[in-house]
């Protein structure tokens, strides 16, 4: 028997509709992609008010024939949120329709250190696209990761090592994300304060230690990266860099550190990174903690939305490094089969969450 006989023809194109919305996402990411290298946000922010359709091609020294084209893109933009549209008076006392930004376009305005264009850019690159068109023959094939499949085994970190200009903007998109953080940093401040020391592992161009080791003075930050991250720089009262491998071995502190890293591993390697740290907090007399910053799925209790985006999220660390986002089920189990006793998780950032785990 015909599985959908039943169905009327309305839900039937209801149905197509939704599957059409599906599989075009890719143009929602890849129009919001234009946007940004034409720098749309920040041609309207110094337009100094919503910009009229003419106003934007020629604030944006674009081919004036493709004015139509560019209609199209903004009222998508408009549509999914990126923009918004307000009226204007024009020159003749017509109203006029214009674009403006909204909180989410404003994320990507130059002058502001958290700019997001290096996050739409590297996440929009063929580097993690096309790894997911490879899936399918890594479900049936093999043990890599869809990424490592896709290019001839190369582990994702050593293309990084290998490719300066992709390593930078990827660097420039994780301390951008990093820099946001700031925002959080003091209704956090409890969990920082009395610190005397803190390893940011796998801390990239040392952002967010950066900011830590700004906010609380008295707090000695050290960042450990790959040795193709960690900016050559020299060390700070309070700030040093170490280039090394975190499984090779982690630098002393109260604190260690990690945001974004959890993620980005199996668990079997989880594992090796938090007993490495649990040993370390034990031959202190069970004194310091591990802080984490990273996404906690919580698909029954949270809004949809904010859990598509972790389910998008966890889709991509399996292809391109065999991460994944954790459930707190699953980081709990991770926390006690490390030897640690008891956490808390403080859901403060977007999509991630904070959490501080004790021995
Ligand atoms: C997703 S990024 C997060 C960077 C930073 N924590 C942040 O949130 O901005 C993951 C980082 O882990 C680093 N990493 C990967 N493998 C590592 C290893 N074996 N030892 C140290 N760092 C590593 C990468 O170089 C990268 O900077």
């Amino acid at each position: 028997m015909d599985p959908i006989q039943n169905e009327g023809a309305k839900e039937m194109f209801e149905a197509q509709a939704h599957l059409f919305k599906i599989i075009y996402n890719y143009v929602s990411s890849t129009s919001l992609k234009c946007a940004v290298e034409l720098d749309i946000p920040e041609v309207i922010h110094k337009h100094g008010r919503p910009i009229t359709l003419p106003e934007l091609v020629s604030a944006l020294e674009i081919n004036p024939a493709k004015a139509d084209g560019l209609f199209k893109l903004m009222r998508l933009l408009v549509h999914t949120g990126f923009f918004s549209t307000a009226n204007v008076q024009s020159a003749q006392q017509q109203q006029e329709e214009a674009y403006a930004l909204t909180l989410t376009s404003k994320l990507f305005l130059k002058d502001k250190p958290y700019c997001l264009s290096p996050v739409v850019l590297t996440l929009t690159d063929p580097v993690f696209v096309n790894p997911c068109h490879f899936l399918s023959r890594w479900f049936r094939d093999n043990e890599l990761s869809a990424y490592e499949t896709a290019n001839d085994g190369t582990v994702f970190w050593d293309y990084m090592a290998k490719n300066p200009d992709f390593n930078s903007i990827y660097n420039q998109a994780m301390a951008s994300d990093s820099q946001l953080a700031n925002l959080i940093v003091k209704e956090c401040q409890p969990i920082f304060q009395g610190l005397g020391s803190l390893a940011d592992v796998g801390g990239g161009t040392g952002s967010f230690a950066r900011i830590i080791s700004e906010a609380f003075p008295g707090i000695k930050c050290t960042v450990l990266d790959l040795p193709h991250v960690v900016p050559k720089v020299p060390d700070t009262d309070n700030l040093k860099f170490i280039a090394g491998d975190m499984f090779q071995s982690i630098p002393p502190a109260d604190a260690f550190f990690f945001k974004a890293i959890f993620h980005a591993f199996v668990d079997e390697d989880c594992l090796k990174i938090l007993k490495r740290c649990r040993e370390a907090i034990a031959s202190r007399g069970d004194r310091g903690k591990v802080i984490i910053i990273d996404i906690v799925i919580n698909e029954k209790k949270e809004d949809a939305q904010l859990t598509e985006a972790k389910l998008l999220y966890d889709m991509l660390m399996m292809v391109a490094v065999r991460g994944s986002e954790r459930t707190e089920k699953e980081w709990e189990k991770l926390f006690f089969d490390a030897g640690f006793s008891h956490f808390k998780i403080t859901p403060v950032y977007g999509i991630k969450s904070l959490i501080e785990v004790y021995p």
